[in-house]
């Protein structure tokens, strides 16, 4: 069976006087459901290999075929429709949306790729939420409720549009140890559950303990590519 990401010696290199390569010659293969932890130390890289494996950033050399698709065919639109139709992030900040209802937070992905019908979009809302432990806050703004609970949200919107890999870097890098353990059990079962593969960067050592992979970067190279599995 072939893998949901194929990345074939991805390279990616900040052109300018002195040129600074972020990631070097980087090759893996990531398989529908695996839960990948992606570590190493500080600059070595990690944020930028999920930029590239997120196609939010290109590489200057190398490939990636997500779900079939060489990436490299894509335009930007067609690359945008793709992010918002076959992938979901969760950043360090959550980035939700202020001045809207933690209801229209999750919507808003739905409605961006226009498959649903609105009272469809807005069940579904409601059921994400609910599956996030935020039943009964869907009318909330973000500011009325707690870091945990925003990073909870951020995660529902991430999985609107039922997204086949989940991208998420430091998601607990600004929660308490109790949110960040809420939040790592909720993705370790999101992706036993529902086979959402989900590839996060983190600091974090129980991300890595709790992973099916772990990929360690050093200075832009994978150095290592460690099943924890038996
Ligand atoms: N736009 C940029 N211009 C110049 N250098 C950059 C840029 N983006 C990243 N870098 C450098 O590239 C290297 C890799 O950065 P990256 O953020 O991917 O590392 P990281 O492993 O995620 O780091 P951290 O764990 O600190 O978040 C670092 O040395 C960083 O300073």
């Amino acid at each position: 069976m072939t893998a949901l990401l194929q990345a074939r010696e991805l390279t990616r290199t900040l052109p300018g006087d002195v040129p600074v390569t972020l990631v070097e010659r980087v090759s893996l293969d990531i398989e529908r459901g695996e839960f990948v932890s992606i570590v190493g130390p500080s600059g070595s890289g990690k944020s930028s290999l999920l930029y590239l494996l997120g196609l939010l950033d290109r590489p200057s050399s190398g490939s990636l075929v997500l779900d079939g698709q060489d990436t490299h065919d894509l335009d930007d639109n067609r690359l945008a429709d793709t992010r918002l139709a076959k992938l979901g992030f969760v950043f360090q900040f959550h980035f939700l949306l202020p001045e809207f209802s933690l209801l229209d937070n999750v919507a808003l992905p739905m409605r961006r790729l226009g498959r649903l019908k609105e009272p469809a979009i807005r069940a579904r809302a409601h059921a994400l939420l609910e599956r996030l432990g935020l039943q009964g806050h869907g009318h909330k703004r973000p500011h009325q409720i707690s870091g945990g609970q925003r990073q909870r949200v951020a995660i529902a919107r991430a999985l609107a549009n039922e997204p086949l890999v989940i991208l998420a870097d430091e998601p607990t890098g600004n929660l308490d140890s109790a949110s960040s353990a809420n939040v790592r059990s909720i993705l370790r079962e999101l992706c036993r559950e529902q086979q959402t593969t989900v590839v996060t960067v983190t600091h974090d050592p129980h991300f890595a303990e709790a992973a099916d992979r772990v990929l360690t970067l050093v200075d832009g190279h994978l150095q290592t590519d460690q099943s924890l599995l038996d």
